[in-house]
């Protein structure tokens, strides 16, 4: 939505979505088909916004809202209720669908005021003849959604009524309420072991949710900001020092007493009254440059684990250590001695085809590390222009060459002092940047371009490969003294074919993709087959991808395998015509048995009615093998 848009604009968008999705005003609302017991591990999920929406929020509105009818709605970003506060009398109404678990995205229950705020990611309101469809109209609704410190949507508040609600009031409590959980999401993040600088135009303002907040560590530098902030400065203030947005020293700030608020210019000109609360226990450790925490407000998305961190805390891209490996020895082996040795200073290389899932086993050790507080820079060494390789990795000092930015910039790896150092594809770095990167190395000290100031860094550090780097050793290609000293701990991850506990970690990924969606979706046992057998060239990232098609696919019905897209059978043709891969010299034959390959094309040739052909190219095997395995069946 653009900023001009009046609020009939945003209705009239989105009834012509609600057209476009097939809706007309006569359709009964759809709330999706959650199952019961899916419904708490969903709220399970969002323990974390439930209980600061609950605990930290709603008190301070209750006197407010006990005396109308409305009703509270909290939902997640994808628009399933979490929880419901309020009215007894609207909440009696048990066809109006606000109850835990139901959906109210547009496309299936039509403009409404989560649903479509939502669709917009701006507050709105929707009276009872706005909502698009009819069955939805007895209602008013006005909701607001919650972002997190990355800007990503995490949840929308939402009040419902069936009775008036005064139109300007109702939506500005909400949008009220809704900055109220993302500063509660703050505090309750950093509070312990960081300064929280408030700021606002005016010294009453201080108080209220509509002041913008600066997270800052003990060298003030701001780590997180809410929204208000980014409004009220209007500036990219990731990692940027304190001094030079309020032109104050931060140990100026910091001695500041917490009840005695100061009036500050903000880039040298508005005034503002700033307020400083020092953290509630003194930081154990001094961290450096750290960039925004990921762990405020993170959605996880995964099935609750075994693992000793609770799967509530775990951010959504970071697999359980336990769940990386389903009963595979060799991997299991390999997990073990890279865990022990991540907390040791030794570095640490993986070699594995791509996609193997060598980043995601980067993240999982980082997180549960004790360095897990610090900063994980993952940094893809092929993806950065060659030419900016050298200033991204080890910073600049301003205008230390044409186009650098005038601030100058502490570069990727003193962003991961005090945590870890991932360098993707590390066999892609030019040679003169390995040169630069072994002295980091050896001496543990950066020393930016256009500077003679050396900065000490504390990393460990973790690189990634899916070349042969011996060769390229051999070949010259990459600096001998380099390769040993990225590689004290040498593992290797098997490709997804090769590995034992192959249809576990298919089931695994399963499981987290039908949580992601919140729509479980049974696989039928030719689909789990037929994956079985797949020799999978791009691993895990090919396994995320197809499962994901094959999912959107199945609109709601068992995985069949129609529903898996047609360049998974390619790979199959291919496999069958050939040798699976020469990257993989060792790879075991990716069809597991032969009685499993009987017994898919069996299958197959039962669901396709008998068609030979069909059953060849779905199984990836010519017409002639399937003609043996049917006369054997009948023989
Ligand atoms: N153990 C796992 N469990 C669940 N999903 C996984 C796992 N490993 C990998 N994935 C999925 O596969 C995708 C690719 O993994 P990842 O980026 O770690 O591969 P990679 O080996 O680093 O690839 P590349 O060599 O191309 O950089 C991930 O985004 C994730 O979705």
């Amino acid at each position: 939505m653009t900023e001009t848009e009046t609020h009939q604009e945003i209705i009239e968008k989105s009834w012509y979505r609600c057209e476009s999705y097939g809706l007309s005003h006569g359709t009964q609302p759809d709330f999706g088909d959650i199952r019961e017991g899916e419904v708490s591990a969903l709220v399970d999920r969002h323990q974390n916004l439930v209980h600061t929406t609950e605990n930290e929020v709603l008190p301070y509105y209750e006197n407010i809202l006990s005396n109308s009818s409305c009703l509270i709605v909290l939902a997640d970003n994808t628009g399933h209720v979490l929880n419901t506060w309020g009215a007894s009398r609207f909440r009696g109404r048990g066809h109006h669908g606000l109850v835990p678990g139901h959906q109210w995205q547009e496309m299936g229950v039509g403009t409404n005021a989560i649903g479509t705020a939502l669709a917009t990611g701006q507050p709105v309101q929707v009276s009872r003849d706005e909502h698009f469809l009819r069955a939805n109209r007895y209602m008013v609704g006005a909701a607001s959604p919650i972002y997190d410190t990355q800007k990503e949507m995490i949840g929308v508040l939402d009040i419902s009524s069936d009775a008036y609600l005064p139109q300007d009031h109702t939506l500005g409590m909400v949008k009220l309420m809704s900055l109220s959980v993302e500063n509660q999401l703050i505090y309750a993040a950093f509070q312990q072991d960081h300064y929280v600088l408030t700021f606002s135009t005016n010294i009453s303002g201080l108080d209220s949710h509509w002041a913008g907040m600066l997270v800052l560590d003990d060298r003030g530098i701001v780590v997180s900001a809410n929204r208000r902030a980014w409004v009220l400065l209007a500036h990219d203030l990731a990692l940027m020092n304190i001094e030079n947005i309020f032109g104050c020293s931060f140990r100026e700030l910091s001695q500041q007493p917490p009840n005695v608020p100061l009036t500050l210019r903000v880039f040298e000109r508005y005034r503002m009254w700033v307020r400083v609360q020092p953290p509630l226990a003194p930081p154990l450790k001094i961290p450096d440059f750290r960039v925004q925490e990921q762990t405020v407000a993170a959605q996880p998305t995964m099935q609750p684990d075994r693992s000793s961190a609770r799967a509530a805390d775990i951010p959504p891209d970071v697999v359980p250590f336990d769940r990386l490996e389903h009963g595979d020895k060799q991997v299991r082996l390999i997990l073990t001695q890279a865990r022990k040795i991540i907390e040791k200073d030794i570095p640490i290389l993986i070699r594995g085809e791509t996609g193997a899932g060598k980043e995601i086993l980067v993240r999982s050790l980082h997180y549960h590390s004790s360095r897990k507080r610090s900063t994980l820079v993952a940094v893809n060494c092929a993806s950065i222009p060659t030419e900016l390789v050298e200033s991204e990795l080890f910073g600049y000092e301003k205008g230390a060459f044409t186009g650098a930015s005038a601030k100058g910039s502490i570069g990727l790896i003193r962003r991961a002092h005090g945590g870890t150092l991932f360098l993707d594809e590390i066999g892609e770095m030019p040679l003169h940047v390995q040169a630069r990167l072994l002295r980091v190395l050896q001496e543990r000290v950066v020393v930016p371009l256009g500077s003679s100031e050396t900065f000490p860094v504390d990393i460990r550090l973790v690189s990634a490969t899916n070349r042969d780097l011996k060769a390229e050793v051999d070949q010259g290609q990459f600096r001998e003294d380099l390769y040993y000293r990225i590689s004290g701990l040498n593992i290797e991850l098997p490709a997804l074919r090769n590995r034992a506990d192959k249809g576990r970690l298919i089931h695994y990924v399963y499981e987290r993709l039908q949580a992601e969606s919140g729509e479980p979706l049974p696989m039928s046992q030719t689909v789990h087959d037929l994956l079985l057998r797949h020799p999978w060239p791009g691993n895990m990232r090919q396994l995320v991808n197809v499962l994901k098609i094959a999912h959107a696919m199945a609109d709601g019905q068992q995985l069949q395998p129609d529903d898996l897209p047609a360049d998974f059978y390619d790979d199959m043709t291919r496999r069958s015509a050939g040798p699976v891969s020469a990257a993989t010299p060792t790879a075991a034959p990716a069809v597991d048995t032969t009685d499993d390959l009987a017994t898919t094309i069996l299958n197959l040739y039962t669901q396709t009615g008998g068609n030979v052909s069909r059953t060849a190219r779905l199984a990836g095997v010519s017409r002639n093998t399937v003609y043996k395995y049917v006369r054997r069946q009948r023989d």
